[in-house]
């Protein structure tokens, strides 16, 4: 019996989750639980166990031990292309956009084919998903470079092209691995109003190292420490909490 928490009323409810590789255990145990409408950072020291985390719940990698409650789907037991369809999308590190593909037809080609009931009228299909790419090419600061290669865009516009080609699935959680690693101050002031504008009909679970960018965009901050929690609250909570300075803000 579950005491507590009521995993119903989370998007997201990770509950002792462990895998071990080789029987080192990198995720430990661990339980976190991410709103609707969130915005959750997890942050801590190289080898926590972070990108671990995010790999588990996209289903790249299978628990050894534990649950992830997804919308009340168990996902532990799902394929990856099950839980992109059951609405979690994950961006990598490094962008996998099409280079020789303009801006407009890396995201045409993500939107989500089946979905839509429109049969032999494709011409209806066409003018449902141009609106989509011109709505999702605003949201990502790309409206006015639709019809440029993607090999032409500079290092941050790849990557937010690349969270536009995640948006257009319409994800109910994104899950981005160091979205502005790279990034100018400018191009990462952009992506915290991008990621604060699209948490309106989704939640967000980002990996982050940059302490300004996380302050800017986190609701809830989860400190990660040898694959389990070490801390867990508002920025300003976890900053001050001496276990986060020993172990990773004082270095
Ligand atoms: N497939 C694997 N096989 C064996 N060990 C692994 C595997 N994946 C991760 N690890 C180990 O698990 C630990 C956690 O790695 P992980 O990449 O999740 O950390 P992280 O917090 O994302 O670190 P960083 O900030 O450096 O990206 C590391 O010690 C890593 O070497």
């Amino acid at each position: 019996m579950r005491i507590g928490h009521q995993p119903k009323e989370f998007l997201l409810a990770v509950e002792a989750l462990t895998v071990s590789f080789d029987g080192f255990k990198a995720v430990n145990n661990l339980s976190f639980y991410v709103e609707e409408n969130e915005i959750r950072v997890i942050i801590g020291p190289n080898g926590a166990g972070k990108t671990t985390v995010l790999d588990l719940i996209c289903g790249k990698t299978k628990a050894t031990a534990g649950s992830i409650q997804f919308r009340g789907k168990e996902l532990t037991s799902m394929k990856e292309n099950q839980i992109v369809k059951a609405g979690v999308g994950r961006k990598f590190q490094n962008p996998s956009i099409y280079d020789d593909l303009t801006v407009f037809e890396n995201l045409e080609i993500s939107y989500p084919r089946g979905r839509t009931v429109f049969g032999a009228l494709t011409f209806t299909r066409d003018a449902v998903v141009r609106d989509r790419v011109h709505e999702v090419a605003e949201m990502i600061f790309l409206s006015d470079r639709l019809n440029v290669k993607a090999e032409l865009l500079s290092h941050g516009q790849k990557q937010w092209l690349e969270i536009g080609m995640l948006l257009i699935q319409d994800p109910e959680l994104l899950m981005l691995d160091e979205p502005v690693a790279g990034m100018s101050v400018s191009e990462r002031a952009k992506t915290a109003e991008l990621l604060n504008r699209i948490i309106k009909d989704r939640s967000v679970l980002v990996i982050e190292h940059d302490m300004k960018f996380v302050e800017d965009i986190a609701h809830k901050v989860t400190v990660l420490h040898q694959g389990q929690v070490l801390s867990e609250g508002s920025m300003d909570h976890v900053k001050n909490d001496p276990k986060v300075i020993e172990v990773y803000l004082g270095h």
